[in-house]
C-alpha cells in the first residue's frame, strides 16, 4: 500500500507565461512566490508553492501528492514499476524545480502524470495576495478519468485514498480527514479536471462572483452547494481553459471507519443543493 498524505501542487504548461501570471494574480489571487526562466510559482498557505505554471504545451502537467518517507518513496516505486507504469525518479535539478527533496513522476491508468513527492517546502510565512480573494489554501484536484472504476480502484487498492463519496461513477477520495483532497470525472481524455481553492466564507465567494463577471471571466458553475462535501462553490475558467473553484465549508470526517460513502446522482442536483446546473463538459453526461 502507497500511503500518501495529500495533494502538493499542481503543475501546468502553458505557451503563454505572462497570461497565466496575470490570471493567477489578478482573477484567482495568488501571490507570486518566485520566477525562474519558463516558470513561475504561486503561494495559496503557508507552503512554499502550490501552483507552478511553465512555459510549455497545456498538455504537460503534473498532480503531485506527498509521501512519508524515502522509503516509502522507493517502496512506491517499485510497487508501480511492478504494475508496469514506468516510474521516472526526479533528477536534483527537478527536485529543486519543485522544492521537494526527491519524487517519482509516472502516468495513472487514465494517463494522467503523476508525482509522488518526499517533504515539499513550507514557508512558515502565511500568504497574502494582492487581490484579496479569501484563499485559505489549494484543497484539491479533480483529474479526468477515461475509466474511473478502473482508476478509484488504483487510488484506493495501490494507494491509500478512501472514498468519501460518489456522484455516478465518479468517487470524491480522501486521505486524511478533509472530505476530498481528489476526485475522478469520466471523460474521452486524462487530464487536470479543476483546480480547487478553498475560501474563507460565503462572502468571498459572491466578492469573487462580482470581480470575475466585472473581468468577463466565464462563470461555469454556482455559486451553489455540494450536496457531497456541504460546501458552497464557485467555478470558472482560467488560462488554457483550466477550470478552477472556489469552495468554503468543505465538511471533514472524523467517525472514520465508521463513514460509508454515499451515492448521489450524476446530474445537476448530485452536484448542486441550490439549483444551479454546471456548464463543465466532464459534470454533464
Ligand atoms: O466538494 C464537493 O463535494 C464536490 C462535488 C462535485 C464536484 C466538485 O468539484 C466538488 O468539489
Ligand atoms: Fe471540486
Amino acid at each position: 500500500m502507497i500511503d500518501l498524505m495529500d495533494v502538493v501542487y499542481c503543475r501546468l504548461g502553458t505557451r503563454d507565461l505572462a497570461g497565466a501570471e496575470w490570471f493567477a494574480v489578478n482573477i484567482l489571487g495568488l501571490e507570486v512566490s518566485e520566477r525562474r526562466r519558463g516558470a513561475v510559482y504561486f503561494k495559496s498557505d503557508a507552503r512554499a508553492h502550490t501552483l507552478c505554471y511553465v512555459e510549455g504545451g497545456a498538455d504537460q502537467q503534473a498532480t503531485a501528492f506527498e509521501i512519508g518517507s524515502a522509503a516509502d518513496l522507493d517502496r512506491a516505486a517499485a510497487v508501480l514499476d511492478g504494475l508496469g507504469h514506468p516510474v521516472h525518479a526526479g533528477t536534483a535539478d527537478e527536485c529543486d524545480a519543485r522544492h521537494v527533496r526527491g519524487f517519482i513522476r509516472f502516468n495513472d491508468p487514465s494517463g494522467n502524470p503523476i508525482e509522488f513527492v518526499l517533504r515539499p517546502e513550507t514557508t512558515g510565512r502565511r500568504y497574502h495576495g494582492t487581490r484579496d480573494a479569501g484563499i485559505t489554501g489549494f484543497s484539491h484536484v479533480g483529474l479526468c478519468s477515461t475509466d474511473p472504476a478502473r482508476d478509484e480502484l488504483f487510488w484506493t487498492e495501490v494507494c491509500n485514498a478512501r472514498v468519501s463519496d460518489r456522484i455516478g461513477d465518479a468517487p470524491l477520495m480522501r486521505f486524511g480527514t478533509i472530505h476530498h483532497s481528489v476526485a475522478l470525472f469520466p471523460f474521452h481524455q486524462p487530464g487536470i479536471q479543476h483546480i480547487n481553492h478553498q475560501v474563507q466564507a460565503t462572502d468571498d465567494i459572491h466578492r469573487s462572483l462580482a470581480h470575475l463577471r466585472a473581468n468577463q471571466v466565464p462563470v461555469t458553475f454556482g455559486p451553489g452547494r455540494h450536496p457531497t462535501s456541504s460546501a458552497q462553490f464557485l467555478y470558472f475558467t482560467g488560462p488554457d481553459g483550466m477550470t478552477f473553484e472556489y469552495s468554503t465549508g468543505v465538511c471533514e470526517i472524523h467517525d472514520e471507519p465508521l463513514w460509508r460513502d454515499r451515492q448521489f446522482h450524476f446530474a445537476p442536483k448530485g452536484f448542486c443543493q441550490w439549483g444551479s446546473a454546471p456548464k463543465i463538459a466532464a459534470f454533464k453526461d
